[in-house]
């Protein structure tokens, strides 16, 4: 016993635990450049796989003929539909209930679409082999308007689903319709809407764009034919949802799978999906008996893997004369490409778009999404947002102002009248949800002040003024959001991704000298879990989290997971953590009695020990416990100390946030300048401030980049417009505002440490904050909307259009 033991706050802070503004501990290898990706992985005999890609959008296939490819010296095998078909590998399934080929099966049915897959000795080799082969193709027409999709003339993409009258989510009106989803009263939001003194109206496009994530998307398979073991190194936002899914296709028993995600450069969505690239490889290293990588280029990941959003909503918004919303009603269209890939929860095909009533206390509201097959590729992944969230909070936040425009009201004021208030948590919205707790207005009061509002609006008549002087051609726009994520999926009852519950877990094992491993469910692409997990256990252990191993995406030591995607590693996966913690604890107590010789009962926790009762000097601390664990015979407790959590939450979180963005914009360039970019962020309990700041500042740059100029662009025969980084826009540092953060803390009632998400937020709640600036500087010369990407060229448009170039 230590009489000289340093003060609670002195051990507490060693702890370095919940709360703290740690520095990431990856990082030590990172900026070294020690970090280990799949491209980094060597394997004896190793071979290379390179695809041919179909130049068309829409072509029938007519013949391949490889006798080329296969006699360049080097090239090994050339595979194509036909090599797989005896497999049933050609088609996949994907994570939205649809099939899609994996090797072009009689037809291409986007640009960039895999034909075959070239294996040679090395990458050049494949890259030259992947030129030989010839394709005959016969053109089809193309689709790439979804609004023509059900037009008489449309040409048929879907042959091989074209007479199935019911899809994944229900009945199918045409052979180029996926599904309608509804959600909400119709006939009362319908009749709300026709008796409303004022209803404002806009179809807002959000546009179709893509994660692009540094590292592009690669694996390499390995099939060891002697112990019949099949291990895959890849960029998998979710290994262990990959190895049940290649186990069930390729029929190899799950415990011969060994998944690995190593170190992910960027994972934003685009990696949750399983690829043909993963699939042909496994196939190769099978058929040859050698490892086989393959590896994306840039305008590969652009041009084929998943797209995000591509959603036309229709919406109106009614309201009473003083500004009191009544109903909402919202028609989407869905662009989903040539297949149906949306990485969501299996109710929800459109995800959780039906979080589109906002942060508002909305009574009645209705809305339908008609998903459509085009001549584009599949995807519709998140891209930081979970589930269609971006979507809902840029259609909520820009019919906010289109209705603040038609009841000449200020924006600020007509979204503090609506919000749901702090007394109606939980509080359960039109449109089925149940919003966990949240404090609006404070939030918005807080950013308010912040920026001083009232002095920027001042500012902004004024500038008005000198400009219709012709003082200045620049005009001043003040960009208003309020968004509410939701984030944690979460709940197994209606969360499931092909039938995957979507929970998650922690596994603890303590040594004997008191420091400690975890291994998650989830998977880090460069959040910081090996940091702000050990945090979490620090806490809820008393074991620094200096001493505390992080170790994710090995599916064979880390525990099931749904892994890392709609910001759930801390609403699923950090709660696990916590609890696993908590066991832990739990059995460390019982050893604390026995070695203090005091009942059960009688001793407390202190931080980083158990104490006495009363007698704070008696005490035995984690490190002794966990030493007494392994070596000390204790009647009645086994020894060892470990502990196991699954969790799967009672629901989900609702993170929320104030944005307020200040631009300044040259009507005759079309340039933007920001300004000023205010983020009041309510993620629940903090578990590291700092790393939230640095997911605020990232997500807030994608927002910029979606907002002001990122783009997949088609032309009208379906060729990308935008698949190099010369044409798709990703902001550098010069680019980049700078940030001023902020925060409230809500915390989420039914979270054990009262945590939420918090990745995605700056994305979901920043794009709807820049547009909504960039409008707003033209409100006075009549513009109530005007579409995203707001780059120069179509700023510079709106301003010509609005007859400012006079
Ligand atoms: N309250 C709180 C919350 C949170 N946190 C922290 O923060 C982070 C995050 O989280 P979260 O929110 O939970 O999330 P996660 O799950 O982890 O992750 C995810 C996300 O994340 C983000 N971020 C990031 N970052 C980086 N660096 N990278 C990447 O990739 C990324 N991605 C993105 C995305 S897109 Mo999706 O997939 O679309 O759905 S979704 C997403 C981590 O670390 C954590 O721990 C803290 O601290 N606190
Ligand atoms: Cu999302």
């Amino acid at each position: 016993m230590n009489e000289m033991s340093p003060p609670k706050s002195e051990r507490s802070a060693a702890l370095k635990g919940l709360g703290t503004a740690r520095k990431r501990v990856e990082d030590v290898r990172f900026t070294q450049g020690k970090g280990n990706y799949v491209d980094d992985i060597q394997q004896p005999g190793m071979l290379f796989g390179d695809f041919v890609r179909s130049p068309y959008a829409h072509a029938r296939v007519k013949s391949i003929n490889a006798e080329a490819a296969l006699a360049l010296p080097g090239v090994v095998a050339v595979l194509t539909a036909k090599d797989l078909e005896p497999l049933s590998l050609h088609w996949m399934p994907t994570l939205a209930g649809d099939k899609q080929m994996v090797l072009a099966d009689g037809k291409v049915l986007f640009q960039g679409q895999e034909v075959a897959f070239v294996v040679a000795e090395d990458r050049y080799i494949a890259a030259d082999a992947v030129e030989l082969v010839e394709v005959d193709y016969e053109e089809l027409p193309v689709l790439v308007d979804p609004f023509k999709a059900e037009l008489p003339d449309a040409p048929i993409l879907r042959e091989d689903i074209a007479d199935d009258l019911e899809g994944a989510h229900g009945p199918r009106r045409h052979p180029n319709h996926i599904f309608t989803w509804e959600q909400g009263d119709k006939a009362a939001t319908e009749a709300v809407i026709a008796e409303a003194p004022v209803v404002a109206e806009e179809m807002v496009y959000y546009h179709r764009t893509h994660p692009c994530p540094l590292e592009t998307c690669g694996c390499v398979a390995s099939m060891d034919k002697v112990n019949g073991k099949l291990t895959v190194w890849g960029t998998f936002q979710a290994p262990h949802v990959v190895r049940t899914v290649a186990s069930l296709l390729s029929g190899i028993a799950e415990h011969n799978i060994r998944i690995i995600s190593p170190d992910i450069g960027g994972g934003f969505g685009n990696k949750v999906g399983v690829y043909p690239g993963y699939v042909c490889s496994i196939v190769a290293s099978i058929v040859t008996g050698k490892p086989v990588k393959w590896i994306e280029d840039r305008m590969e990941n652009l041009m084929s893997t998943a797209f995000a959003r591509d959603y036309w909503m229709k919406g109106k918004i009614a309201a009473t004369s003083d500004g009191r919303i009544t109903g909402l009603w919202c028609h989407t269209t869905a662009d989903h490409g040539a297949f149906d890939a949306c990485a969501d929860p299996t109710k929800f095909p459109a995800g959780f778009m039906n979080i589109c009533t906002g942060s508002y206390d909305i009574p009645t509201a209705y809305l339908a999404v008609d998903g459509i097959y085009t001549n584009k590729a599949p995807g519709g992944v998140a891209y930081r947002c979970s589930f269609r969230v971006t979507e809902a909070a840029y259609f909520i936040e820009r019919m906010i102002e289109v209705l603040a425009i038609k009841l000449g009201m200020d924006a600020a004021e007509l979204r503090a009248k609506n919000f749901i208030r702090k007394d109606q948590f939980p509080y359960h919205s039109a449109l089925g949800w149940e919003y966990d707790s949240g404090d609006y207005h404070t939030a918005w009061d807080k950013a308010l002040k912040a920026v001083d509002y009232d002095g920027l609006r001042r500012e902004q008549a004024e500038r008005l003024e000198a400009f219709k002087r012709g003082e200045t051609r620049k005009l001043m726009g003040i960009g208003l959001t309020h968004f509410t994520e939701i984030v944690g999926a979460g709940p197994v009852k209606n969360c499931d991704i092909l039938g995957m519950g979507m929970f998650d877990s922690c596994e603890i094992r303590i040594h004997p000298t008191g420091s400690a491993i975890a291994r998650l469910g989830t998977i880090s692409q460069g959040q910081g879990h090996a940091t702000t997990f050990a945090q979490i256990l620090a806490t809820e252990t008393g074991i620094p989290a200096d001493d505390i191993t992080i170790e994710e995406g090995d599916t064979d030591t880390a525990p099931y997971g749904l892994g890392t995607y709609g910001s759930r590693s801390t609403p699923v996966a950090g709660a696990a953590t916590a609890l696993a913690g908590r066991k832990i604890r739990a059995k460390a107590q019982m050893i604390a009695a026995y070695l203090l010789e005091v009942h059960d009962n009688d001793v407390e926790w202190d931080v980083d020990r158990f104490a006495v009762k009363g007698a704070p000097e008696r005490f035995k601390t984690m490190k002794e416990i966990a030493y007494a664990a392994y070596n000390q015979a204790i009647p009645g407790v086994e020894p060892g100390l470990e502990a196991v959590s699954y969790y799967d939450p009672p629901n989900m979180t609702y993170p929320f946030g104030a944005y307020i963005c200040v631009l300044d914009i040259d009507v005759d360039t079309g340039e933007t300048v920001v300004r000023q970019f205010y983020a009041l962020d309510d993620c629940g309990t903090r578990i590291n401030p700092m790393i939230i700041e640095g997911q605020v500042h990232g997500g807030l740059t994608e927002a910029l980049a979606i907002a002001m100029g990122q783009e997949i662009a088609y032309d009208e025969i379906g060729n990308v417009k935008t698949a190099t980084l010369m044409d798709f826009f990703l902001p550098t540092a010069w680019e980049t505002p700078h940030y001023t953060t902020d925060y409230t803390e809500t915390p989420s009632p039914h979270h054990p440490i009262g945590a939420k998400g918090v990745g995605e937020s700056p994305n979901v709640g920043g794009v709807p904050c820049f547009s909504n600036a960039v409008n707003d500087a033209f409100r006075a010369f009549g513009l109530t909307h005007t579409q995203m990407p707001h780059d120069h060229w179509r700023i510079w448009k709106t301003a010509n259009d609005l007859g400012l170039h006079a």
